[in-house]
């Protein structure tokens, strides 16, 4: 497989971020769409050439949407020699009680089911960390939708500890571009489930990816720089409020200098 400008990228987050340690257990959640696809693959090589020596295991839980047949993933990792696990669950059902009030299924109600059981599942299988396919789109998309939704600058974490599980996350592709991760996962042909998820195409999210690819038209520079901008903390220049027992730097000055 040729999977070097995903491996340059998930080796530049590690030595970044520090996410893969010697002895890690890696479960890596595969929904079976292209980006965990690409993840399972590239990880499992790069746990091969890094030097490092830890583990990557793929565990897909079933959501319950229907015709959804992963016989081609599986017969991928058994090729690739990759550890891989599926589980049934609950969600589709308990999603389909608990309906919006447009009597849509709620995205928010299936993250968070989606989550907790990749959690129980890795740590049954011994696994320390817990890695998503979540790239550059992603996290930008994210910032904005919590920028226009939440009033807040905000988007995931590279690497996050979890206490309440004891478990790490880590995002290894979040320096990957989805075009990049499509072009892997097409020359390599790394197969991939079509989801059948009833709200696919229809989130918040497909709305910000659709404003971004017009704003990228425009200004095909902002694609790299909004990237850069997440860890370009010495740029961060907000408005801070002072507190009552907190003097004003601009009064200190005026004083200082005898105004
Ligand atoms: N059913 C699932 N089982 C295990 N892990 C999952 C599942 N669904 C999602 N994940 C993990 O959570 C991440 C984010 O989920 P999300 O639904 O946003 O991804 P997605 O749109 O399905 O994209 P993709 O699989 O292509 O990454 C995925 O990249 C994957 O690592």
């Amino acid at each position: 497989m040729k999977l070097q400008e995903i491996l340059r990228n998930i080796r530049k987050a590690d030595q970044d971020y520090r996410m893969i340690q010697d002895g890690d257990r890696i479960a890596v959640g595969v929904s079976g769409g292209k980006d965990s696809m690409v993840l399972l693959a590239a990880l499992h090589m790069y746990s091969k050439f890094q030097g490092k020596n830890f583990h990557v295991v793929g565990i897909h839980i079933k959501i319950g949407f229907p015709n959804m047949d992963f016989s081609e993933v599986e017969a991928f990792c058994e090729r690739e020699s990759i550890e891989f696990h599926s589980f049934d669950s609950m969600i589709y059902k308990i999603l389909q009680r608990n309906l919006d009030k447009n009597g849509d299924l709620k995205c928010s109600l299936c993250s968070k089911f989606k989550k907790a059981s990749v959690i129980e599942e890795a740590k049954k299988l011994n696994c320390n960390k817990i890695a998503f396919g979540h790239h550059s789109n992603d996290a930008v998309e994210t910032l904005f939708m919590n920028m226009i939704h939440g009033g807040k600058i905000a988007t995931f974490l590279p690497k996050m500890y979890m206490s309440r599980t004891d478990v790490m996350f880590i995002r290894p592709l979040i320096y990957c571009f989805e075009e990049d991760i499509l072009n892997a996962q097409c020359n390599n042909e790394i197969p991939f489930v079509k989801s059948t998820c009833p709200n696919d195409g229809y989130t918040e999210r497909q709305e910000m990816k659709d404003m971004l690819k017009e704003l990228y038209e425009k200004y095909p520079m902002a694609k790299g720089n909004f990237v850069h901008m997440l860890s370009n903390e010495k740029q961060v220049d907000l408005w801070h409020k002072l507190q009552d027992d907190e003097e004003d730097p601009f009064e200190k000055m005026m004083k200082e200098n005898d105004v």
